[in-house]
């Protein structure tokens, strides 16, 4: 995404070929390609994940054994997502609450992350998201997700 040099980088034209190369003035590296930014491929985003008993694995903090049926855990996520698209409750809030993630504890950020690094369906909806976005409900293996961009 971003175009711009990441930090300590700089372009300069090689004397003897005419040509630009890259040049770090910090590690005095210098390279031919343009180094990209360390987040280009990657996104950030936090999720609220609601399990239930097909789980891969049906236990949390927030409850050691989970008994709840696919469709029940639909119905608890979707009437986050209302209150959530509504605001009459944050996001980072229902996730610290509500996520069967351990990423609750963070208000359900899970930092950023590129292909191959997430569940398939998970990186496939947060990769389509804009910025501030937030999904529909995704199911993994680990349960049923509203995954919010953030970055
Ligand atoms: O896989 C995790 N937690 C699993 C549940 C889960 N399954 C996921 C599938 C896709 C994306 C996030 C997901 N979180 C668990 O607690 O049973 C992760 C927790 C955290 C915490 C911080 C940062 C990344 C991660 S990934």
């Amino acid at each position: 995404m971003a175009s711009d040099l990441p930090p300590n980088w700089e372009v300069r034209t090689s004397r003897s070929r005419g040509i630009d190369y890259y040049y770090n003035h910090v590690t005095k590296e210098s390279r031919w390609e343009r180094p990209e930014e360390a987040n280009a491929d990657k996104v950030r985003a936090s999720h609220l994940l609601v399990k239930h008993r097909e789980s891969r694995r049906p236990s949390s903090w927030k409850e050691e054994n989970i008994t709840r049926s696919k469709d029940e855990a639909l119905v608890l996520l979707q009437e986050y997502r209302r209150q959530i698209v509504s605001k009459e409750e944050s996001f980072e809030e229902l996730a610290t609450i509500n996520s069967d993630c351990s990423s609750a504890k963070r208000g359900g950020d899970l930092g950023y992350f590129g292909p191959g690094m997430m569940q398939r369906p998970f990186e496939e909806a947060a990769f389509k998201l804009k910025v501030g976005e937030i999904s529909e409900p995704v199911w993994t293996d680990s349960g049923v997700h509203i995954i919010l961009r953030t970055a």
